[in-house]
């Protein structure tokens, strides 16, 4: 028989864990061609590979977590993908937690195959979390939401996105709102689950007034927020602080393109991702 594996603590405690050692920043690894060029690597599996584990290894040890931008692997095929297990396998073995970006989102019987692709036991692409898209309906997620759970991982769902376009479909209905039903439902199921909570959302850093659009006192979401749009998307501390207020304890403003642009040297991407957690703090 083989050793059973030690039983994972819940995604919320592990994230809190971190978050006090390491601080609240969350960089996203984001290998586009032109990024991949200024470094001097080709735009091929190789450089793709150099430049994840350059990240992973400069920036790690300081981040509350690394989220690899899964189109920027899916584009070179397989060989792309293999890059990304071993990116995610890598950071496992150094104790830095992934979000997997995949925004995935189907009706529930594919979703159950997601599911387990991103977040199940032992599958070659399960990362600490990954995002959901919840176009079909936050029941749509079910598989995901509670795979997640069972293995101490975690979802961000999508809920006010930092592009100006989500607006025309997250925004509209007033009170009744795709965001506002998309934040109830996550504080609903981190109510039912109890302890520090496995369903996180995702809220622009660039939307000014994201709690008051929720409607929710976002301490309630008792999850936690992820907040891209810092750095090259015009976010920083005001814009934070404008969208989150109380709430900015539960935020993890994210960013990708923009402590990126420091590398390829260790020192100065390490040096980008500090500076950036620390203003923030
Ligand atoms: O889910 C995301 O990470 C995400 C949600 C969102 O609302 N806006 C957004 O820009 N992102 C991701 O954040 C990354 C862009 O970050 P920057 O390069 O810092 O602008 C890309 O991987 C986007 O897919």
């Amino acid at each position: 028989m083989p050793p059973e594996a030690a039983p994972r603590a819940p995604f919320g405690e592990r994230l809190a864990a971190v978050r006090a050692a390491r601080g609240s920043l969350c960089v996203g690894i984001d290998p586009h061609p032109a990024l991949l060029a200024a470094w001097g690597l080709e735009d091929s599996p190789a450089g793709l590979e150099r430049f994840s584990l350059a990240v992973l290894d400069a920036v790690g040890p300081v981040s509350a977590a690394l989220k690899p931008q899964v189109a920027l692997y899916e584009r070179h095929g397989a060989r792309g993908l293999a890059v990304l297990e071993t990116l995610l396998s890598r950071a496992r073995d150094a104790g830095v937690l992934t979000i997997a970006d995949a925004k995935r989102g189907d009706i529930g019987s594919t979703m159950q195959a997601y599911a387990d692709a991103w977040l199940g036991e032992d599958r070659p692409l399960a990362a600490d979390a990954v995002t959901l898209n919840p176009y079909l309906g936050f029941e749509s997620l079910r598989p995901a939401i509670d795979l997640a759970r069972e293995t101490g991982r975690g979802v961000f769902v999508l809920a006010l996105t930092s592009n100006a376009e989500g607006q025309l479909v997250q925004h509209v209905g007033g009170d009744s709102s795709v965001a506002r039903s998309i934040a109830h439902a996550a504080a609903a199921e981190n109510r039912r689950a109890g302890g520090a909570g496995h369903v996180g959302l995702v809220v622009g850093a660039t939307i000014g007034d994201a709690a008051h659009r929720l409607g929710l006192d976002l301490a309630a979401l008792n999850g936690p927020i992820l907040a891209p749009g810092v750095g090259a998307q015009g976010a920083g501390t005001a814009e934070l602080r404008a969208a989150f207020g109380d709430a900015l304890p539960f935020v993890l403003p994210t960013s990708s393109r923009a402590i990126l642009a420091a590398g390829p040297g260790a020192a100065e991407l390490r040096a980008a991702a500090e500076r950036t957690r620390d203003e923030l703090a």
